[in-house]
């Protein structure tokens, strides 16, 4: 995997729009064969969707031919309610975007029946080829979309109940109390995140350092399950300098450095894209898996 560190979060945020554009183009998607993207909500991803309508607005990127699938939803709020996962996309990506609304799937938190919304939901992945990327954000706890510790690695779409730390860490968005933070939610599993075809994550600020630490200095385990795209062939966590507090020298020295060789090989721009792969197989295989 590749552990990519910038400066800070705007940094981290560009990065990571850069890519996604640039993996966008280079699928080329069309209406036939459409660009499938996996996507996260909360304040990591915020920068990222920021610069994307950018690139959208300067008309750098369409998202007509791109489907989108999002990773969690709370269960029980209603669907308009401000700090809903459905609000929260169109409000910071999809409204600004040229998307269409039918290629946008958000899971259904107030559906009867929440199993099968969580069922068709993977059938409704599989039905369009799988993701080809995931973007990935975690929380301090190290769960990815919101496979709390202890959730099984192999999971699927389903219904969770949220961490306490969870419930505490997004109360700041229902007026820091946390009677009002729903504690049940839909979440894509670690499997069904790990089955996309390349997966990246954002990890930003000093409270997830110990979360990306575990994540990258140690074994892959069921309490830290970001921990899981170790196992991934295309796994990439894109870190600000503040969530490396908790890991050693070394290892930033090291991920550090081998960007710096590889960006001399085929140049910044195309850092971890396919044509690097292409060009340089040899060298973006070592270096990206
Ligand atoms: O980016 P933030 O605000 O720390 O929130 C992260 C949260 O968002 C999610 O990405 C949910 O989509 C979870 O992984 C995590 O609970």
């Amino acid at each position: 995997m590749r552990l990519v560190i910038r400066q800070d979060y705007d940094a981290v945020s560009y990065h990571v729009a850069k890519y996604v554009k640039e993996r966008i183009k280079e699928f080329a998607p069309t209406a036939n064969n459409p660009f499938v993207l996996g996507l996260p909500t909360g304040s990591s991803p915020v920068g990222v969707y920021r610069n994307l309508v950018k690139f959208h607005q300067n008309g750098e990127l369409s998202f007509k031919h791109i489907v989108t699938f999002n990773m969690d939803e709370y269960v029980g709020l209603p669907r308009d309610h401000p700090e809903s996962y459905h609000s929260f996309m169109w409000k910071h990506l999809f409204k600004h975007v040229d998307i269409l609304p039918e290629n946008v799937h958000i899971l259904d938190g107030n559906a009867k029946d929440l199993d099968l919304e969580c069922h068709r939901f993977e059938e409704k992945i599989d039905a369009v080829g799988g993701i080809e990327l995931f973007l990935g954000g975690i929380g301090p706890d190290g769960h990815i979309a919101f496979n709390e510790p202890g959730s099984s690695l192999n999971s699927r779409t389903r219904v969770k109940t949220l961490a306490y730390e969870t419930i505490v860490a997004n109360a700041r968005f229902f007026d820091n109390d946390i009677t009002k933070v729903p504690n049940l939610a839909l979440t894509v599993g670690v499997g069904t995140v790990m089955d996309a075809r390349e997966v990246c994550v954002i990890i930003t600020g000093a409270h997830k350092a110990l979360a990306l630490a575990k994540c990258i200095e140690e074994g892959v385990n069921h309490m830290w399950t970001v921990s899981a795209i170790q196992l991934h062939p295309r796994g990439m966590v894109v870190c600000d300098e503040d969530a490396t507090l908790e890991l050693h020298v070394k290892t930033v020295n090291y991920f550090k450095s081998i960007e710096k060789v590889h960006e001399q090989l085929i140049g910044s721009d195309n850092v971890g894209l396919q044509g690097g792969v292409r060009s340089w197989r040899g060298v973006e295989a070592t270096y990206h898996q």
